[in-house]
């Protein structure tokens, strides 16, 4: 028998209407000209673009988990479940692309870094305004934090705006006290820029989801997203610390940290603290 598909060198477009000439072009449409415009190494070394790219990258991908992070919060609001679970669902994916990137980095190596290091300044993704804002959106508030951000006052006001507003986890709350749970009222009506502290009574409820499944099955599906969220984002903290190490040891941070031991004190923080305290009393 003859082969229906032998292989080509070329892909045969006789056949095709192709729209040479389009009223929308692909590159029109996002935006590619702006896009592909804004890599502009300081030095002549190779590797500064790999750094360049990564960054950018990873902060298209954090704008992409604030919109669905919003939008799942949104939907806990207004008791629409199904809706964010896909949308964390997907926060969770891009979380596992952001981790991936760690790979890529990691080609670089400490001479290759330090060739260019110089350059970058006091410039720190310690100043990453959209991962600080996802840090808030999550729950874990430092007011502190934003002062990085006085120079520019639509990032500040925006930080300080997410900052003052409950979290994604302070209005999941809110949805367990609106289904009968006794979530205490310090928990439903506070300062929500101060940070959070975790209550028994909270662990409580989840326990209780967790106990009866069957009973609570949105609820405990919501828990194990969010588990997932906290689970990954500590992934990344974590091969953020050991890339950092691997490349420039215990050096100084740019952004005025002690660097490695900064990075290392930050795999305390926690979101979410009942979801993880409750596996111990389960
Ligand atoms: C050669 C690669 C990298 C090195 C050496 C490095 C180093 C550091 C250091 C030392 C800090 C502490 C703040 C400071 O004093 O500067 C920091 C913070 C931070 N870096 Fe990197 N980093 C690297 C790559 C990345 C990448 C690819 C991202 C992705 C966006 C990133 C995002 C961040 C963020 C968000 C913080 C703030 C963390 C926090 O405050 O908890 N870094 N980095
Ligand atoms: N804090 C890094 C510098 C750095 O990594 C950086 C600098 C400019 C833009 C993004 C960066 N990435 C993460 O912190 C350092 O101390 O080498």
């Amino acid at each position: 028998m003859t082969d229906p598909r032998p292989p080509r060198s070329s892909v045969d477009l006789d056949n095709e209407a192709i729209h040479w000439d389009q009223d929308l072009s692909y590159g029109q449409y996002l935006g590619l000209e702006t896009l592909l415009d804004c890599q502009h190494p300081r030095s002549d070394q190779h590797d500064e673009m790999l750094f360049i790219v990564i960054h950018q990258a990873s902060e298209l991908w954090m704008k992409l988990c604030l919109h669905e992070a919003h939008g799942a919060a949104e939907h806990i609001h207004r008791d629409h479940l199904r809706p964010a679970f896909k949308m964390l669902t997907r926060v969770a994916r891009i979380q596992e692309q952001l981790i991936k990137a760690w790979e890529v980095l990691v080609t670089m190596t400490p001479a290759d870094y330090s060739s260019f290091r110089d350059e970058l300044g006091q410039s720190s993704g310690f100043q990453s305004y959209q991962y600080r804002e996802l840090e808030f959106l999550l729950g874990n508030k430092n007011a502190r934090m934003i002062e990085a951000h006085r120079a520019r006052p639509e990032h500040y006001d925006h930080l300080k705006a997410v900052l003052q507003a409950p979290s994604l986890y302070d209005i999941v709350l809110q949805r367990l006290a609106a289904r009968g749970f006794e979530i205490p009222t310090s928990h439903l009506e506070r300062d929500w820029s101060a940070p959070y502290v975790a209550s028994p009574e909270v662990e409580a409820a989840w326990a209780a989801i967790y106990r009866d499944t069957t009973t609570h099955w949105d609820l405990y599906e919501l828990a194990e997203k969010l588990v997932d969220l906290e689970y990954n984002f500590q992934k990344w903290r974590f091969s953020h610390m050991k890339t950092v190490e691997r490349i420039i040891g215990y050096r100084r941070g740019t952004g005025g940290t002690a660097g490695v031991n900064y990075l290392v004190k930050a795999l305390d923080l926690q979101f979410f603290p009942e979801l993880w305290s409750v596996r111990t009393s389960l």
